[in-house]
């Protein structure tokens, strides 16, 4: 008999110049050797200098779209990106319980590299009540880190107490991507909390290079594919986490500034 071909989904964003959102989600299921789905929650203008417009799709069409993928196909895990506001959170919620869609990655999308403001400031509170108790992982960046754990984090010390505070908040499994925005640093440390109590520090080589749009969506939407092929959590944030470096270490060339990462490095250490 024939069996069904891993399948996740992703519920995000759509970003134009393909670099980030739910674009470099699919680049990740395609190279990862998973189908990619998708609900499109929101569609941003923009290119490698930044975002210039943005517009969140109707409610009944996201329903519509769950509804649709749930009566047909069998995803194994699901991925959340861009969710702009309260309204879209709470649709997302609403659909993601009434559905089986595997084990949730939420990637608590706040702000972009450039500063463009991509959730409400208002929507945190929905974000922290409602969407991070489902999540079986959560990917904060470091600032988004800062923001729903309520505290600075100033040392490696501070990344832990921010993770377990998310976690506090209900997701099961936290890893927080480590700061990378200084030029003489040699390494980013990413911290990994799971379920079982387990803790450990993620360490690879600091690239320096302006090329690295999508790196938050493109760890959330590997740690989804490795979840859909059945992976285990710390297997799948490893695996993940190889996937981006590799993928920033080996640029590509498109676009002028903020260009995106390159999914079809080789994997060959992975
Ligand atoms: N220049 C870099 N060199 C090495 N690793 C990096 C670099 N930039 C990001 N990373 C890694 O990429 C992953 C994603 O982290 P990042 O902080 O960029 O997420 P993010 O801010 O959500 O990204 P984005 O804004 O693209 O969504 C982490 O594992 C982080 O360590
Ligand atoms: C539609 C959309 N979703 C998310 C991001 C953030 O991407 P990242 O944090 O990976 O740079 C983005 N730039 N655009």
């Amino acid at each position: 008999m024939l069996t069904q071909f891993p399948q996740a989904l992703t519920i995000a964003g759509s970003d134009s110049d393909g670099s980030a959102g739910m674009q470099a989600d699919l680049h990740t299921f395609f190279r990862r050797h998973v189908y990619g789905a998708s609900v499109l929650t929101a569609c941003v203008a923009g290119n490698s200098y930044g975002i210039h417009d943005a517009v969140n799709l109707p409610t009944e069409f996201i329903d519509n779209e769950f509804k649709d993928l749930a009566e047909d196909y069998h995803i194994r895990a699901s991925k959340t990106g861009m969710l702009s506001d309260s309204t879209l959170i709470n649709t997302v919620v609403n659909n993601y319980q009434q559905y089986d869609l595997g084990p949730l990655v939420v990637d608590p999308v706040i702000t972009t590299k450039h500063g463009n403001v991509l959730l409400e400031e208002e929507a945190y509170t929905t974000l922290r009540d409602e969407l991070i108790p489902l999540a079986t992982v959560i990917t904060p960046n470091f600032f988004e880190a800062q923001k729903l754990a309520e505290m600075e984090i100033n040392d490696e010390a501070d990344m832990e107490t921010a993770a377990q505070k998310l976690q506090d908040l209900g997701a099961s499994n936290v890893i927080i991507n480590g700061r990378h925005d200084s030029e003489d640093q040699l390494e980013v440390a990413d911290f990994v909390l799971l379920e079982s109590g387990k803790s450990f520090w993620l360490r690879d080589p600091y690239h320096h290079t302006d090329r690295v749009n999508g790196t938050g969506d493109t760890l959330s939407a590997c740690i989804t594919a490795e979840l859909a092929k059945g992976n285990d959590i710390e297997s799948a944030i490893r695996i993940a986490k190889k996937f981006v470096n590799i993928a920033i270490q080996n640029e590509i060339i498109v676009g002028h500034k903020f260009g995106p990462i390159n999914h079809w490095a080789p994997e060959d250490e992975i």
